[in-house]
């Protein structure tokens, strides 16, 4: 693997060799952050999206991880996730429980997904509520320099479009600074209707992990890392930098191809 400090503050970068060995060092990064957090304060509060990182995480669910880590101290909640019903097969929940949190011993009460019952608008809302009633009791931090929540751990994949979580290049919701959880109705990336954490609560985290793997990916992943002076088009993944957490890029051989040199070298 190859370890970079990646520019300025564009995070540390960790270049794989392979799938399987991107998936072992994801797996250890979780699980040394979760045994962390469990040690500081008591619980670990962490955040997931959908797409192929679940998959990415599945060594989670083996040896030792399956019985190193206290699962029973894990919170879940979703970065972002498709109005859908929780059984339907769009839903970034059942993609989660299906592929990760039926196969290890967390808590069912500790997971946090959204009412699949309400319209978008009304599920972002509902959301939002959820995560201020664990902000008061900090199961779920709180920001040191903002009233955002702040995660132990946020996961995040990208699109080839350069989207994380469902904030889309150009849509207004990445703008919104007000509320921590909102709602679009017009995803370019289906289904339309989604929920997201804004981009004060992802970069109000204490660590941000972007996990991108395949060549459709690798212009996205130039566009978000490198340093392309004032002309650089901002797309989201270039906006998150977290205030006082630490951002983590998990890349295959095949997202980082299009980096420059000077990012692969260091
Ligand atoms: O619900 C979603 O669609 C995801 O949360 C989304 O943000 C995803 O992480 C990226 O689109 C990357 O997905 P892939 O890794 O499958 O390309």
């Amino acid at each position: 693997m190859a370890l970079s400090d990646g520019q300025k503050n564009r995070g540390e970068l960790r270049i794989h060799e392979s799938l399987d060995e991107l998936m072992t060092d994801l797996a250890d990064y979780v699980a040394e952050l979760s045994e962390a957090s469990v040690k500081e304060r008591g619980v670990f509060a962490i955040a997931l999206s959908g797409g192929s990182l679940i998959g990415l995480m599945g060594k989670l669910c083996e040896a030792p991880y399956n019985k190193t880590v206290d699962w029973s101290k894990w919170y879940i909640f979703w970065a972002d996730e498709r109005v859908v019903a929780k059984n339907h097969a769009e839903s970034n929940y059942k993609l989660a429980k299906d592929g990760l949190l039926s196969k290890v011993p967390i808590v069912p009460s500790h997971v946090h997904s959204i009412n699949d019952s309400v319209s978008a608008e009304e599920a972002a809302e509902d959301y939002e509520f959820v995560i201020r009633q664990f902000v008061k009791t900090r199961v779920v931090s709180v920001s040191e320099i903002s009233d955002c929540p702040k995660f132990d751990l946020i996961l995040l994949g990208l699109g080839p479009d350069g989207h994380i979580a469902s904030l889309f290049p150009n849509h207004s919701a990445l703008n919104e600074r007000e509320e921590w959880v909102t709602f679009i109705t017009d995803s370019p990336k289906p289904p339309p209707e989604r929920i997201t954490f804004t981009m004060p609560v992802i970069n109000s985290a204490s660590n941000v992990a972007v996990v991108v793997t395949g060549d459709s990916k690798a212009e996205s992943v130039h566009l978000a890392i490198d340093d392309l002076g004032p002309d650089c088009p901002l797309i989201p993944a270039r906006m998150v930098q977290p205030a006082m957490g630490k951002l983590v890029w998990f890349l295959d051989k095949l997202a980082a191809s299009k980096l420059e040199e000077s990012n692969l070298n260091k």
